[in-house]
């Protein structure tokens, strides 16, 4: 078996995300395989990154160290049965990324007594951007725990989230939040259109702005309200905007989406 090789089990958005994270980052492409039954979607992870690209589960699998689960919640369980011969012979780091499954759903799946680090991603991963929450079962050890870790560290930063029960909440902050950030930029650029902007200037104006606004709550240290109030002078436009928010119930709006998000979560895991 060798030491460094990553088999991705599915090829699809996240799992791209995450191997052009990992290859620009300087991971080896060689290490890298991939099971994807798309015979597109293997093509182009080939051309694009130069991974081995294989149409079965078991294939990819065989002789891989961690095995990164990245499939639809809805066959993962079969996925992991295909693979479960496999995993009780071999025993690799079996990483899943998958919204709502849990570690013992997919310890089961794959005959039990396996190490497994439940983690949810997000796509910024692709420019080493991602943002990762991470629980483990208790079969994991440190040198585990720490491989799990690096791999996503490739992909930005990590948050170890010590209650699994949580991990539908992380699903629905960053791992669906770059989502509510784009349909933000779709809003604010249909309303920037609508005041007479041309879409490419809307367009340039508000990617600019997400970006500037992203940049400074990370690199200032302050507080989003603090940032927030120092844009909004008083009886100016920022302060007209803001007051149409707050009346249309914004911030309810946004702790109803999260909310459903993480309920979401949770029917995946009973299979919805
Ligand atoms: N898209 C995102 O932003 C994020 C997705 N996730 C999770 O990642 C997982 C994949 O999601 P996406 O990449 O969005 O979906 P996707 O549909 O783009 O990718 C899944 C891929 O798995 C392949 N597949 C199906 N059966 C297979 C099998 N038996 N063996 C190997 N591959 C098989 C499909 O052909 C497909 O290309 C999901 O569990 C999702 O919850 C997690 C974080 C963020
Ligand atoms: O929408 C989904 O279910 C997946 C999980 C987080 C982002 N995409």
């Amino acid at each position: 078996m060798s030491e460094h090789t990553l088999a991705f089990i599915g090829g699809g958005n996240m799992a791209r995300s995450l191997i052009g994270g990992l290859v620009a980052r300087g991971v080896a492409p060689e290490t890298l395989r991939v099971a994807e039954p798309v015979a597109e979607l293997r093509e182009a992870l080939s051309r694009d990154f130069g991974v081995r690209a294989r149409e079965a589960a078991p294939e990819a699998a065989d002789g891989a160290h961690t095995w990164v689960l990245a499939v639809k919640p809805q066959v993962m369980r079969a996925v992991c049965e295909s693979l479960a011969p496999l995993a009780q012979a071999s025993r690799p780091l079996v990483v899943s990324i998958a919204a709502g499954i849990t570690t013992a759903q997919i310890d089961a799946w794959l005959g039990g007594g396996q190490a497994v680090v439940r983690t949810m991603p997000n796509t910024p991963a692709l420019l080493g951007a991602g943002a990762t929450g991470l629980y483990a079962n208790a079969s994991v050890d440190a040198g585990q725990r720490e491989r799990a870790d690096s791999l996503m560290r490739a992909a930005g930063l990590t948050a170890w989230i010590p209650d699994e029960a949580l991990m539908d909440a992380v699903t629905a902050v960053s791992g669906s939040g770059p989502a509510y950030v784009f349909l933000l930029a779709e809003a604010m650029q249909a309303a920037g259109e609508a005041q007479g902007l041309a879409p490419d200037t809307a367009r340039t104006l508000v990617l600019q702005t997400i970006l500037g606004a992203a940049r400074m709550l990370s690199e200032s240290g302050e507080p989003a309200a603090t940032l927030r109030q120092r844009v909004t002078s008083p009886g100016g436009t920022t302060q007209a905007a803001i007051e149409s928010f707050e009346a249309n119930g914004l911030r309810r709006i946004v702790d109803e989406a999260i909310a459903a998000a993480t309920r979401r979560g949770r029917e995946l895991a009973r299979g919805g």
